[in-house]
């Protein structure tokens, strides 16, 4: 279809907002500001008084987790893990990675996300939800190698990448997910890399999340996480690594030299008290960084531009620098980052040729006043809610803040009920 989204204050690649149309023409951007004469709209969107951006990226999620919202809270991450998380997920059947995976795309297609990376079990349900709704993810069955059925978690990713890698008009892509180096030993994960090299999949994986994790790996390898990832072959697989929390001047060296792509996780990190990423130490060595929301039981929401928010706030606190992560950094790791970290090339900004996801903000709130510049409201003084209308792949999926194909009273009563069943079982 051919859409045209007139007269809308666009940020374009360059990073400067100007008033401007787009021409829509499929899946993709035809044009940004100098429409062809012969461009003829089949739908005009009006975009005055309204902030077009590319639709953010959720570079690490589990989506599912919506079910575990307000469930555990105030915890370390292996306590939660240990004592709350992992018993509660081992009674998810079916129909609840389908209804929380339905609930946390509708939360994050109403706060401006177009594409969410995730890993988790039962991922055919997740992959579901994708085509049911129409949001572009990179998929990865989420495999704890020690556990009883690693190997066959090993197999469901092979399956999982077999069905759905490059389903849905191409709008999912698949990743294999070791979940950690604590639960996946190097015997284990040099399984997945010859998995990987078989399929030509990249890998999802989370890294050096705390302090402990850390030094049980110096202690029972003796190298850090990203060394023992290098030795092991992982990183010449091509790695999204979520987390990095922890990391010594080589490992950013290592990380550097492999092209490993970073999902700085903020608001999780906070929460489960973890630490703060050396950020401002990987952008500068060139390292990619995109942002993830993490589960839903660990942030606890799924709203990105709350992410940027933390991001650019997190880093001035902690290197007291004003300057770290100023806000088109910050809006940058949500959207363009974000897209290469989760391996999309033409996904991330508003361009001629790039991917048609994108979202309009109302700017009609009076926090969108006066308008001195545009980033820095943005990432500063507005919130998801603010999102009027979000296109994916050149389709209308929100409009006027309602969803156009799906049903979001039905998924939040879907959802509560498994969520409900599940803490009864
Ligand atoms: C095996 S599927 C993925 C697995 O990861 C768990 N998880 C959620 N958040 C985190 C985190 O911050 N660090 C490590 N693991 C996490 C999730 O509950 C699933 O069990
Ligand atoms: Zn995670």
């Amino acid at each position: 279809m051919n859409i045209l989204i007139k007269n809308a204050n666009v940020l374009l690649a360059d990073g400067k907002v100007k008033i401007a149309d787009i021409a829509i023409k499929d899946s993709e951007i035809l044009a940004v500001e100098n429409i062809p004469e012969t461009f003829k709209a089949e739908k005009v969107i009006d975009g005055t008084d309204k902030l077009a951006t590319a639709g953010f990226v959720n570079a690490h999620t589990h989506v599912s987790m919506t079910l575990l919202r307000s469930y555990a809270d105030d915890m370390k991450l292996m306590d939660w893990l240990e004592n709350k998380i992992w018993p509660i997920e081992a009674k998810m059947k079916k129909e609840d990675i389908y209804w929380g995976a339905m609930l946390g795309i509708a939360e994050m297609i109403k706060s401006g996300t177009t594409t969410f990376a995730d890993m988790y079990g039962d991922m055919d349900q997740v992959a579901q939800a994708c085509i049911d709704t129409d949001i572009r993810a990179v998929l990865s069955r989420g495999i704890i190698g020690v556990a009883p059925n690693g190997n066959q978690a090993l197999e469901e990713n092979k399956i999982l990448f077999r069905d759905f890698n490059n389903a849905n008009d191409g709008k999912i892509t698949v990743m294999f997910g070791p979940h950690a180096p604590y639960t996946c030993p190097p015997d284990f994960l040099q399984k997945v890399v010859k998995a990987s090299e078989e399929y030509n999949g990249e890998i999802h994986i989370h890294l050096a999340e705390t302090k402990g994790e850390v030094e049980n790996c110096l202690k029972e390898y003796g190298k850090t996480p990203i060394a023992l990832m290098e030795e092991v072959g992982i990183l010449d697989r091509g790695v999204l690594a979520a987390h990095c929390v922890h990391l010594t001047d080589e490992d950013i060296q290592i990380m550097k030299k492999y092209n490993v792509r970073v999902a700085h996780n903020p608001g999780s990190n906070m929460k489960l008290a973890s630490g703060v990423a050396p950020v401002q130490q990987l952008l500068k060595a060139g390292v990619c960084v995109g942002l993830g929301t993490d589960g839903a039981s660990s942030n606890n929401n799924l709203d990105m531009l709350e992410e940027i928010n933390l991001a650019t706030l997190l880093h001035k606190v902690n290197t007291l620098d004003p300057l770290a992560v100023p806000a088109l950094e910050g809006v940058k790791m949500g959207t363009e980052y974000g897209a290469k970290a989760v391996g999309l090339n033409n996904v991330g900004l508003i361009k001629e040729g790039y991917k048609a996801d994108i979202v309009l903000f109302d700017m009609s709130a009076p926090q969108c006043y006066p308008r001195h510049d545009l980033v820095s409201l943005l990432a500063y003084s507005m919130n998801g809610s603010m999102v009027d209308t979000v296109l994916v792949d050149g389709k209308v999926l929100l409009e006027n803040r309602a969803f156009t194909t799906i049903d979001e009273e039905k998924i939040k009563y879907e959802a509560n009920r498994c969520a409900m069943n599940l803490t009864l079982r």
